[in-house]
């Protein structure tokens, strides 16, 4: 089974300045690997480079032909400007899309079809017409989780996902991750803040301090010292 993106020994910095050391990684077919650390430990750094917005300083990252084809779905950080985005729940899924198909500004009838079957696995077909920056929450999560299917369903990569969203939200945030990993095989890359919840859902952790703490199973990183310490215990 080839890695959807495999990172080996990679370093990535700001100005001369490193901020991520060292990072040897892969992310197979079907996992759910998080990555955690504290603030300023360089998780959305190496997100950035994962994602190929952030050249790497050292090292060699591969991304398979498939993802490098498709583009890879990410789930940014939502902005307030992004949570006031003037268009309808189909226009933003549709989006998606953009990343597979040049510069033709008409959508394919298949595209359409994407985004609507996107829709449906997410729920939020009811609401397709309705305007984005009305929704909840937990609404807007699951249009953009959609919207990142758009592009390929093997791998969704999210960025501190939960932030900002109601403990019931939350809760609805991971049982759709869960969801779309246990049932469909999306492969999922989180950086997340919150220890406590991706130790029980994860196959895979990633603790970042600039360079690699830990690296492994979910079950040996809870028994790790770095795991032990970062997770109190848990
Ligand atoms: N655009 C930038 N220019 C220069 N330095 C940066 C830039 N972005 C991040 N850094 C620095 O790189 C280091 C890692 O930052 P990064 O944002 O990747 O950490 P993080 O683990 O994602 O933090 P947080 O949990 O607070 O989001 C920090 O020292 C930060 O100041």
């Amino acid at each position: 089974m080839n890695p959807l993106i495999q990172c080996s020994h990679v370093d990535f910095g700001y100005e001369n300045q490193d901020a991520v050391v060292d990072v040897t990684m892969d992310v197979n077919p079907g996992e759910y690997v998080c990555i955690v650390g504290e603030n300023g430990s360089g998780k959305s750094t190496l997100m950035k480079g994962l994602l190929g917005l952030l050249k790497p300083t050292g090292g060699v990252i591969s991304v398979s032909d498939e993802l490098r084809r498709s583009g890879i779905g990410y789930l940014p950080q939502q902005t307030a400007a992004q949570k006031d985005f003037p268009a309808t729940v189909r226009e933003v899924v549709l989006s998606g899309c953009l990343s597979r198909r040049g510069n033709w500004p008409f959508y394919s009838g298949n595209e359409k079809k994407l985004a609507v079957k996107n829709m449906e696995r997410l729920g939020i077909i009811g609401i397709a017409g309705k305007c984005y920056r009305e929704l909840s929450g937990g609404q807007q999560q699951r249009t953009l989780i959609a919207r990142a299917l758009c592009a390929t369903d093997k791998l969704l990569i999210m960025d501190e996902p939960i932030t900002g969203l109601d403990p019931s939200a939350i809760a609805e945030f991971y049982e759709i991750i869960r969801k779309l990993n246990r049932e469909e095989g999306v492969a999922i890359l989180m950086v997340s803040h919150d220890v406590a919840t991706v130790v029980k859902e994860a196959d895979k952790i990633l603790h970042l301090k600039r360079e690699v703490l830990f690296y492994g199973t979910t079950k040996e990183y809870l028994k790790s010292n770095a795991g032990y310490i970062y997770t109190g215990g848990a």
